[in-house]
C-alpha cells in the first residue's frame, strides 16, 4: 500500500515536470522566435549565431577573455566560419563584430556620423556621464582640444623634464637598494604619478592611489550594486574620489581667481574653462579621474610587456641598449633629457609598438550604430552594437607577416592606415597618446643606462581581468651599473 502510494506520488510528480518543462520550453521557443523574426525585415545582416536570448555569446567571450585569449578562442573560430564581418550577441546586445583595416577605417572615421562610442553601463557610471568618452559633437571636440593641447609639441617640451624628475625620483624610491622588483605594480604607481603629477599638476595624496585603484576595479565588473560586490566597493570609492577632486578644483578655483595667473597644467586649464563657464564641475571632475583610467592600466601593460619582450630578445635589448648609451654620452652628469632626445628613440618606440601589436592592452571598443548602416553589402541595424578590434589586424599576416614572430625592425617601414591601431583611430584616437610615449621612453632609458636587470619568469602568462595584466606582475632581477 505505501509502495504503490509512493508510486503514484513518483508518477504525479514524472507528469508535473514533463508539463513544467514542455511551458517552459514553448515559451522559450515563442521568445526565441518572436526575436529572432524581429530582424527578419533587415536581409543582409552580417552571418553569425546570436546564441541564446539575452545572453547571447556572452559566456563564450568572456571565458575566451579570462583566458587571455579573445581572438583564438571566439574571434579567430568566427572568422574562419562567417567571414571578417559576423554577428553575435554580448551583454544583452545584438553586435557586428568587424576586423580588418578598411572595416577600422569606416567605422572609426564615421564617430558621431553612423556610429557612436558605447561603454558598459558600470563604466559611465564609474568614469561619469560628464566624462570625455560620452561626449558627442562640440562638448567633445572641446574637451579633447584642453587634453590635445597640453600634449602638443611646446606641452611635450615642457612636460618631458618633469617626466625625468619623476621617473628619477620613482627609481630612487621603489627600485634603489632591491635585488628584484615587479615592474607592473610599480610601473602603474609610476603611471599614476605622472598623469596627476605632471599632466594635471596636482599634488598626489597619501591613499588617493588606493581609492583610484577600487574605483578602477569596478569598471568592467557587472553594474551589481549590492553590499559586497565589486561594483559597490567601485561606487563607493567614487563618491570618496568625488570629494577629493571637488575640493581640490575649488581650491584651484580659489586661486586661479585671487592670482588671475594659469599654471598651464591641465588642471588649470579645465578649472579656467569651468570659471569660464565653458564646462561644469562635474565634467572637470569626470575628466580628471577618466584621464587616471586612460593611462593607468594600458600605460603600465606595455611597460611590463616591453620588459618582458626585450628580456626574450637579447639582439633586440642590445639595439635598443645603443641607441639610449648613445644619447646618455651627449649628456652631462645629472642632465636631463629633453622632448629632442626623445625623439631619437625611435628603435626603442619601435619596441613598444611592437609590444602593443603582440599584447594589445585594450582588446576593441564598442560602437553604437545610430542609424541604418550600410557597409559592404551589409545592413546594420540602428542600435546595434559594433566592436572593432585590435586582434583583428594586429594579428593577421594580411597586415604583418610572420605576425606571431616578435620584430621591432617590422616598424622600420610604415604600415597600413588602420591596420595598427592599439589607440584607436578616428576622432576617438586616444587624447593621451604622446603622454603615454613619453613615460613609456623616459622610463626605459633611465632603467636600460643605470640597471642591469633580467626576468625572473621568463614564460610569465598574461592574464585578463578585464584588461590584461601578467599574471605575477612580471618580477625581474635588478643590480645597479657600475
Ligand atoms: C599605451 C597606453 C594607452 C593605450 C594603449 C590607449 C588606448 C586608447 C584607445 C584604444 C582609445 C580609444 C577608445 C575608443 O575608440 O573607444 C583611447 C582613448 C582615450 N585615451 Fe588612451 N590609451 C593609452 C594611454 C592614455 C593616456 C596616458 C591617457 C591620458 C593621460 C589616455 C587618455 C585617453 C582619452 C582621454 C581617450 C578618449 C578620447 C576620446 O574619446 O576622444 N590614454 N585610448
Amino acid at each position: 500500500m505505501y509502495i504503490s502510494m509512493v508510486l503514484d506520488m513518483n508518477f504525479a510528480l514524472s507528469v508535473l515536470s514533463i508539463c513544467i518543462a514542455s511551458i517552459g520550453f514553448a515559451l522559450f521557443m515563442k521568445l526565441y522566435l518572436k526575436y529572432t523574426s524581429k530582424f527578419e525585415t533587415y536581409k543582409s545582416i552580417p552571418e553569425g549565431k546570436m546564441g541564446l536570448p539575452w545572453i547571447g555569446e556572452t559566456i563564450d567571450f568572456y571565458k575566451a577573455q579570462k583566458n587571455n585569449k579573445i581572438f583564438e578562442e571566439f574571434v579567430h573560430p568566427r572568422i574562419a566560419k562567417h567571414g571578417k564581418i559576423f554577428k553575435t550577441k554580448l551583454m544583452g546586445s545584438p553586435t557586428i563584430v568587424v576586423n580588418g583595416a578598411e572595416a577600422n577605417k569606416f567605422f572609426m572615421s564615421n564617430e558621431f556620423k553612423l556610429v557612436i562610442s558605447s561603454w558598459p553601463s558600470s563604466s559611465v557610471q564609474l568614469m561619469g556621464k560628464d566624462s570625455i568618452m560620452e561626449k558627442q559633437g562640440e562638448a567633445h571636440r572641446f574637451l579633447r582640444g584642453l587634453i590635445t593641447s597640453t600634449l602638443n609639441i611646446s606641452g611635450q617640451e615642457i612636460l618631458v623634464p618633469k617626466i625625468c624628475d619623476t621617473v628619477q625620483c620613482h627609481l630612487e624610491k621603489y627600485w634603489k637598494g632591491q635585488e628584484n622588483i615587479r615592474i607592473y605594480p610599480l610601473a602603474k604607481k609610476l603611471t599614476f604619478t605622472i598623469v596627476f603629477e605632471c599632466l594635471l599638476g596636482l599634488e598626489v595624496h597619501n591613499g588617493i592611489l588606493c581609492v583610484f585603484k577600487k574605483v578602477l576595479e569596478g569598471v568592467f565588473a557587472p553594474p551589481i550594486n549590492v553590499p559586497g560586490s565589486k561594483f559597490y566597493r567601485a561606487k563607493s570609492a567614487r563618491k570618496e574620489l568625488n570629494r577629493l577632486i571637488v575640493s581640490a578644483v575649488r581650491e584651484k578655483k580659489r586661486e586661479l581667481e585671487e592670482e588671475e595667473k594659469e599654471s598651464g597644467t591641465l588642471f588649470s586649464r579645465l578649472v579656467l574653462a569651468m570659471i569660464n563657464g565653458e564646462i561644469t564641475e562635474d565634467e572637470v571632475v569626470d575628466n580628471v579621474i577618466l584621464l587616471v583610467f586612460g593611462a593607468h592600466d594600458t600605460t603600465s601593460f606595455v611597460i611590463a610587456m616591453m620588459f618582458h619582450m626585450l628580456g626574450r630578445y637579447p639582439d633586440c635589448y642590445s639595439r635598443l641598449l645603443q641607441e639610449h648609451n648613445q644619447i646618455r654620452s651627449k649628456k652631462k652628469p645629472g642632465e636631463r633629457l629633453s622632448y629632442e632626445d626623445t625623439k631619437k628613440m625611435s628603435y626603442t618606440w619601435q619596441v613598444a609598438r611592437e609590444s602593443m601589436r603582440m599584447f594589445p592592452p585594450i582588446f576593441g571598443s564598442f560602437r553604437k550604430a545610430v542609424v541604418d548602416i550600410e557597409y559592404e553589402g551589409f545592413t546594420i541595424p540602428q542600435g546595434w552594437k559594433v566592436l572593432w578590434t585590435t586582434y583583428g589586424t594586429h594579428l593577421n599576416e594580411e597586415y604583418f607577416e610572420d605576425p606571431e614572430t616578435f620584430n621591432p625592425s617590422r616598424f622600420d617601414k610604415p604600415v597600413q592606415s588602420y591596420s595598427f591601431i592599439p589607440f584607436g583611430g578616428g576622432p576617438r584616437l586616444c587624447a593621451g597618446y604622446q603622454l603615454a610615449r613619453l613615460n613609456i621612453l623616459t622610463l626605459v632609458h633611465y632603467v636600460v643606462t643605470q640597471y642591469e636587470w633580467s626576468l625572473i619568469y621568463p614564460d610569465e602568462n598574461v592574464v585578463m581581468d578585464p584588461l590584461p595584466f601578467p599574471s605575477q606582475g612580471m618580477p625581474i632581477r635588478i643590480s645597479p651599473k657600475v
